[in-house]
């Protein structure tokens, strides 16, 4: 079975070279409080879009962080590609500001069965070729943990909808993204960003046997459910963890305070 390399790399200041094809990043961002690494993200990402009501938030937030500069000048330099959605969440200032600017307005209100981070990710693959090209995209979501609990299950799901794409959910405080049951994984921990708490949790189906190394607590051919043994509150003891399972599984990591 291949192996799946994983690595945190767009948390850090700058991406370190490194052996094996390399991430092209894109950013979504949803309508939940900017993380504080907000601009981090949006520099490493080579496409940068907002969904629906997230496109409030970098209006009104990312002026926020650049507390010393022009607002406008921040807006203007935070302009998303494209904002996608049902279009009901983002004011209509806001719209005409960014559509002045040239980003491109994607209106599918007429769709009310997928949510506007669906919507976005079908955008990415669908029509983002330049970026698509390289087998190893990563989408990057901001704001996608915490909050609603309605909007946090939606956007776990659209990691098993979209399973053969890699997708990092992101809140200020964990990220969160899909092992396929089809690879062998390998992740590298980031330990000046990222840990020690990490869980690994098998949503949807249980899962017969996993085995992980590089846990406080590993999984030796050990089953997991939920009403049985899942693994929340394990610790990485190392800079490389591995997993196998017979199911997709979460594998989720708390982001460190600075
Ligand atoms: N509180 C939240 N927690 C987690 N994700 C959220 C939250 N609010 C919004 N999102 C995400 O941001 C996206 C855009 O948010 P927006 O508020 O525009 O959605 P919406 O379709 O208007 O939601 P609803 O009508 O259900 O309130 C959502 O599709 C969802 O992925
Ligand atoms: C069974 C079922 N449950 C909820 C919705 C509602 N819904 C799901 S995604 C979405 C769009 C949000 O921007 C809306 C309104 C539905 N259509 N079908």
């Amino acid at each position: 079975m291949d192996l799946m390399h994983h690595s945190s790399t767009f948390l850090l200041p700058t991406i370190p070279l490194h052996h094996g094809p390399s991430l092209t990043y894109a950013l979504v961002v949803l309508n939940q409080t900017l993380p504080r690494f907000a601009p981090l993200l949006w520099k490493h990402a080579q496409l940068r879009l907002c969904a629906d009501g997230g496109a409030n938030r970098v209006f009104d937030e990312m002026p926020l962080l650049f507390p010393e500069e022009d607002a406008s000048d921040v807006r203007r330099r935070y302009k998303p590609d494209v904002i996608k959605g049902d279009m009901d969440s983002i004011r209509k200032e806001v719209l005409d500001f960014y559509r002045s600017l040239g980003t491109e307005i994607i209106d599918k209100s007429h769709d009310q069965d997928t949510t506007d981070l669906h919507k976005c990710i079908t955008y990415i693959r669908d029509f983002a070729p330049d970026v698509n090209k390289s087998s190893q995209l990563c989408i990057l979501v901001a704001g996608a943990l915490g909050g609603r609990y309605d909007h946090e299950m939606g956007n776990l799901n659209v990691l098993y909808c979209f399973s053969s794409l890699r997708i990092v959910l992101l809140s200020d405080d964990s990220l969160i993204y899909l092992l396929p049951r089809t690879h062998h994984h390998e992740i590298h921990i980031q330990t000046s960003v990222e840990g020690p708490h990490c869980g690994l949790i098998p949503i949807g189906v249980p899962s017969r046997s996993s085995t992980t190394t590089g846990l406080r607590w590993n999984l030796n051919n050990t089953e997991m459910r939920f009403g049985g043994l899942i693994s929340s509150s394990n610790i990485v003891v190392g800079e490389k963890v591995t997993v196998q399972s017979d199911t997709d599984l979460l594998w989720t990591i708390s982001i460190k305070k600075l």
